[in-house]
């Protein structure tokens, strides 16, 4: 199976998970794509009956016009599940997301979620987090300031720009900040460190998030969570 394959058949073995009467949350990302698509299906074709609740514009659009119902964050009690995809999952289930630059609310739905589970093509899964630049919501003003901080502390920062060179820009009119780093040998100190900067909005380590991870292949591998195994 090529990477799309792997994609699309782990989206479409997550929505076997979706129950009817279910509140899902909907992660953003060509993998999710998968997943969404899939429910839509469901929803028009067997009368499944979810809400969902969205991580991005993207999503939003692509359910609503799926003709899923939607709901607000803030206007559901509870979720009872979010499927998400994920740039980097190491063997802890710990992951890198943000490469869709939808951390932030992915991040939101994530932490208010019973039960988080990720579908990726088995090229994100490695031993230890890095592989991938770690992305970094921050706010417009100061943004360059806060690169030079970064850069001092060795994360070697790059502002994520358009094709046209522009600053790209978040659903919440933030910028993203990747930082090239080959490893990530202490994610948790990391975050900690990130989350203390003056103008970071949030960044995407998603450190004890995903409860299971699916893994798109000839056949479906369900890692689960060291927590979930005992
Ligand atoms: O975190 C994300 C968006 O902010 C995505 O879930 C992540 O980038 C994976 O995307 P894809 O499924 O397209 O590889």
């Amino acid at each position: 199976m090529n990477t799309l394959e792997q994609k699309s058949a782990a989206g479409k073995y997550a929505a076997t998970l979706i129950e009817n009467g279910m509140v899902v949350g909907l992660g953003t990302g060509s993998t999710v794509k998968f997943f969404v698509e899939e429910l839509g299906r469901r929803v028009n074709e067997e009368g499944l009956d979810i809400v969902g609740v969205t991580t991005s514009t993207r999503t939003a659009e692509q359910a609503g016009t799926l003709g899923i119902a939607l709901a607000d964050v803030d206007d559901v009690d509870h979720i009872d599940i979010t499927v998400d995809g994920a740039d980097v999952v190491d063997a802890q289930l710990n992951g890198i997301k943000g490469g869709g630059a939808a951390l932030l609310y992915e991040k939101v739905v994530a932490k208010n979620s019973r039960r988080n589970v990720w579908i990726v093509d088995a090229s994100k899964v490695h031993e230890e987090l890095g592989h991938f630049p770690l992305p970094v919501e921050v706010v417009t003003y100061g943004a360059e300031q806060l690169c030079r901080v970064f850069d001092n502390h060795g994360l070697h920062p790059v502002l994520r720009r358009t094709a046209d060179g522009e600053p790209v820009k978040t659903d919440n009119g933030n910028e993203i900040v990747d930082l090239h780093l080959d490893t990530i040998p202490f994610p948790s100190e990391l975050a900690n460190w990130l989350a203390n900067q003056v103008g970071v909005i949030e960044h995407g380590l998603f450190l004890n998030v995903a409860d299971e991870v699916i893994v798109g292949g000839d056949e479906i591998q369900v890692l689960k969570s060291p927590a979930l195994m005992y």
